[in-house]
C-alpha cells in the first residue's frame, strides 16, 4: 500500500497543467513503497518529451527542507549519464509544488522491473552503476550528513531498550553490544562522495542485465563510498532472510564496482566492519519501525533478524564474503 492521500481528478489535472507535459490522460496509484504516495501518471506529452511520469507526494520520513538536495541530486546524476530519473520542473522552474500543504514532485518514469533473485551479470551491472554514481556525485554542489550512521544505529538500539528488543527476538538485545564494538572499530576517514545508502533490489529497475533506473534517493548523503558498496553487498548477496550467502553474486558485484572505481587497501580492509555497520543500520531502523507499527497496520513489518543473520556471516566469514580475485 502506498497511496495515503486521495487526489481527485480535478486536483490532478490542475497540478499537471502546471508542467509542460501535455494534458492528464490517467493516474494510477502505485501499491509498492511505504513512505510516500506514488502515482503513475500518463499525459498526452509535451515539451519535456515523455508521456509517463511518477508523481510522488512526500508523506513522512522526509524533511521537506531537504527536498532541494534530493531532487537536485536526481537532476545532477541524470545529467551525468547515470540511470537516475530526472525531476520534471514546472513552468516557473520549480522542482516541487504543494497540494493541501503537502509537497509533491513529478519525476521522470524509467522502464524496468526490480528483480527478486539477481543473477551474477545483474549484480555486476549494479556494481558498475553504483561506482559510476559515486564518481558522478563527487561534482554535486550540495551535501547532506548521514542521519543513520553507526553512532545513530547504536543510539536507536539503546533507545528501543533491551526489553522491547527481546520482545521482537531473544537475540536482538545482543545487537547493542555488537553496535558498540563496530562503532569503536569504525574507519571514519575513507574516501567519500554522495552515496545512495539504500540500494536494495527494490530500488533498482532492470531490463535483463541492464540497470535502467536507480530510484528512491531519500537516504542519500555524504558517506564513505565503500560503505555504500557494503550496503549494496548486504542487500543483494543473500536470500531475503539472510540465511544463504551467494558467493558468485558477491564476487560479480565487487568486480563490476572495481571495473569502474578501484578500492584502495584501506577500503578493502574495512569492508567486513562496514558491512556489519550496514547490517546494524537496517537492524536498528527495522526494530524501531517494528515497535512503532501497530500489529493491525496495513504496512507489513520488516524483520530485523534478516540483517542480524547477515551480520553474523560478515563477522564470522569475512574472507568468504569479500574474496577478491587479485
Ligand atoms: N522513476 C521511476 N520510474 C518508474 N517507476 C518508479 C519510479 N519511481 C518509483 N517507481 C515505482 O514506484 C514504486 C514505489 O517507489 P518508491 O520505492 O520510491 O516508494 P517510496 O514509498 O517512496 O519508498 P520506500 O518504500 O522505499 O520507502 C517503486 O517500487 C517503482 O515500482
Ligand atoms: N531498505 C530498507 C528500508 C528503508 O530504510 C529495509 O529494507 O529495511
Amino acid at each position: 500500500m502506498a497511496v495515503y492521500t486521495h487526489l481527485g481528478a480535478e486536483d490532478l489535472a490542475e497540478l499537471i497543467a502546471q508542467y509542460d507535459v501535455g494534458e492528464l490522460v490517467s493516474a494510477k496509484g502505485i501499491a509498492e513503497g511505504v513512505s510516500n504516495s506514488n502515482w503513475l501518471i500518463e499525459t498526452t506529452g509535451g515539451g519535456d518529451g515523455g508521456k509517463r511520469f511518477i508523481l510522488t507526494m512526500y508523506e513522512r520520513r522526509i524533511d521537506i527542507s531537504e527536498l532541494p538536495f534530493f531532487l537536485g541530486l536526481l537532476d545532477h546524476l541524470a545529467a551525468n549519464n547515470c540511470p537516475v530519473p530526472r525531476t520534471i520542473h514546472d513552468r516557473s522552474g520549480g522542482a516541487s509544488r504543494e497540494i493541501d500543504g503537502k509537497a509533491v514532485a513529478l519525476i521522470e518514469y524509467l522502464p524496468g522491473v526490480s528483480v527478486d533473485h539477481p543473477t551474477a551479470s545483474q549484480a555486476r551491472a549494479v556494481g558498475i552503476a553504483l561506482a559510476e554514481m559515486h564518481q558522478a556525485s563527487k561534482s554535486y554542489d550540495k551535501t547532506r550528513a548521514n542521519g543513520l550512521d553507526i553512532s545513530m544505529s547504536l543510539h536507536t538500539l539503546q533507545s528501543c531498550g533491551e526489553d522491547a528488543l527481546s520482545a521482537i527476538d531473544d537475540d536482538l538485545p545482543d545487537m547493542i553490544a555488537v553496535a558498540q564494538r563496530v562503532r569503536d572499530a569504525w574507519p571514519w576517514d575513507l574516501p567519500r562522495s554522495i552515496c545512495h545508502t539504500d540500494l536494495f533490489p527494490d530500488n533498482v529497475l532492470m531490463l535483463g542485465s541492464r540497470v535502467t533506473g536507480m530510484i528512491d534517493f531519500y537516504f542519500a548523503c555524504e558517506e564513505a563510498m565503500a560503505y555504500d558498496l557494503a550496503v549494496t553487498h548486504a542487500a543483494w548477496c543473500f536470500d531475503r532472510k539472510g540465511k544463504t550467502f551467494s558467493a558468485d553474486i558477491g564476487a560479480a558485484l565487487l568486480e563490476g564496482y572495481e571495473s569502474v572505481r578501484k578500492l584502495d587497501d584501506a577500503e578493502r580492509a574495512s569492508l567486513p566492519v562496514l558491512a556489519q555497520g550496514a547490517c546494524l543500520r537496517f537492524i536498528a531502523s527495522r526494530a524501531e519501525d517494528w515497535l512503532n507499527t501497530p500489529d493491525d497496520a496495513l504496512v507489513s513489518r520488516k524483520d530485523p533478524m534478516d540483517y542480524a543473520r547477515r551480520l553474523a556471516f560478515y563477522a564470522e566469514a569475512s574472507d568468504r564474503a569479500f574474496a577478491f580475485s587479485a
